[in-house]
């Protein structure tokens, strides 16, 4: 059995707008319905989570300006973590995970606001820990510019001990309710965290009722030796993104070591591959549909020079497509994303033309889709797959009622929930 995600490539954002099967953009926008429909489908589905990516910034790096960040409406993000405790009102068991930047949260906000997310979702949230790329990002938040890559991990690990300091604040035990002595709380079992770091200081306690799971799930994506590193670290799930079956078998692998160098065991995280599954009702149409994806793709590559541009904060739209991909020494963002399509000397063009969302293709029938997902995780050794299509309904409906079945009937994909709580699913198998 593997573990399924869907991954929200833009956060509580907008898709597909004036797309084909977008549905009703203009009144889904930054409204809850789409959402909650997606997540009790994919309950339904057995999925362990829905993961919600965010970013502070606007980018306008690719020609400078704003325009092909708002003019097709593909960056625009609300906050996620808001929208969470509604999609938990509407449903039992899924896990949700929302991305906070660990550069830029106090860790005492940070750790207030998910003890808090987890009693108002029972027991459900996850927290994806990202650093963050963006110059602007920083400047949102009063730096004059972002900090170095690998010095951003090192903040995270602190940042993570901190949190995780003020979660102990208070003992198991210390939350009483017992109205015979009339003690709420006892507070010889609370403690202050006086937490002192290179980079974050922080007094606790905390002044809230410790969560159901008391430490939220932990996500992480980072691909980079120093994202991984801070995954092993301290990870529950981290969700990846490589090309091909050896590199995404040698990610999981490269985890497992580095979590056994830690004193964690393989099993203690789950890996879960990005992959964006085209399907249709034979084989044939699905190829068809991939074909038809990909020439119009290739008609627009604006859309993904732009998301280099917002990747590396250099403007892609100087660079001559025709040439080689650009020099990437000074690139501060995804440092190993940006690595991984810069290998095999193929031109700019060739790079975005090619440019796609999945670890491997999964093309064809919901039943062709799930045969191969099994060969794959067969070869990797675990653990599961991050869908990353658009959220439209018709996708969610042919992952819903297509492709989860199809896992099911091969005894691939949970039939149910053993537990509450999120953690207690997802470390299940
Ligand atoms: C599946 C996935 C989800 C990610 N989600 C976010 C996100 O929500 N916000 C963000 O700033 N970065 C996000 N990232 C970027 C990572 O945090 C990281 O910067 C990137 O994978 C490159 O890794 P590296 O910085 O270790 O080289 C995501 C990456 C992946 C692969």
């Amino acid at each position: 059995m593997f573990h399924m995600g869907w991954f929200l490539t833009t956060g509580f954002g907008v898709y597909g707008w004036n797309g084909q099967w977008s549905g009703n953009v203009r009144s889904d926008v930054a409204q809850p319905e789409l959402y909650i429909g997606m997540a009790q489908a994919l309950e339904h589905a057995g999925f362990d989570y829905l993961m919600f990516e965010d970013s502070s910034v606007l980018p306008d790096i690719y020609q400078g300006t704003f325009e092909s960040s708002v003019k097709a409406g593909v960056v625009i993000r609300h906050d996620p973590l808001p929208l969470l405790p509604i999609l938990a009102r509407e449903t039992r068991h899924i896990g949700l995970i929302g991305t906070v930047a660990t550069t830029f949260y106090p860790p005492f906000l940070a750790a207030r606001l998910f003890t808090t997310l987890d009693h108002l979702t029972g027991g459900r949230i996850g927290v994806n820990l990202v650093t963050a790329s963006p110059h602007a990002a920083a400047q949102n938040y009063g730096h004059d510019q972002h900090f170095e890559h690998d010095l951003r991990y090192e903040m995270a690990d602190e940042w993570v001990r901190a949190v995780e300091a003020l979660w102990e604040t208070w003992e198991e035990g210390a939350l009483q309710l017992d109205e015979q002595s009339g003690v709420f709380a006892d507070h010889t079992r609370i403690h202050r965290a006086d937490f002192e770091g290179r980079f974050y200081r922080t007094r606790g306690p905390l002044n809230t009722v410790p969560g159901p799971q008391r430490r939220p799930v932990l996500c992480q994506a980072g691909g980079s030796p120093a994202g991984r590193e801070f995954g092993a670290a301290h990870a529950d799930t981290i969700i990846a993104q490589v090309y091909g079956v050896e590199a995404m078998k040698e990610y999981r692998d490269d985890i497992s070591a580095r979590l056994r160098a830690k004193g964690r065991k393989p099993s203690d995280v789950k890996v879960l591959f990005l992959v964006d599954p085209v399907m249709a009702d034979t084989d044939a149409e699905a190829h068809d549909k991939r074909d038809r994806i990909r020439a119009a793709h290739e008609q627009n590559l604006e859309g993904t020079l732009a998301a280099m541009s917002y990747f590396t904060s250099m403007d892609f739209s100087k660079f001559d497509l025709d040439g080689p991909m650009p020099d990437l020494s000074g690139n501060n963002g995804h440092v190993s994303t940006m690595q991984s399509l810069a290998q095999g000397g193929r031109t700019l063009r060739e790079i975005a033309s090619n440019h796609r969302f999945g670890s491997v293709d999964l093309i064809g029938t919901p039943d062709s889709v799930a045969v191969q997902m099994a060969e794959v995780m067969d070869h990797v050794g675990g653990d599961g797959f991050l869908i990353a299509s658009a959220p439209t309904r018709k996708n969610i409906a042919e992952v819903a009622d297509g492709l989860a079945p199809a896992l099911r009937r091969r005894r691939l994909m949970r039939s149910g929930y053993s537990h509450d709580r999120f953690r207690d699913n997802l470390l299940e198998f």
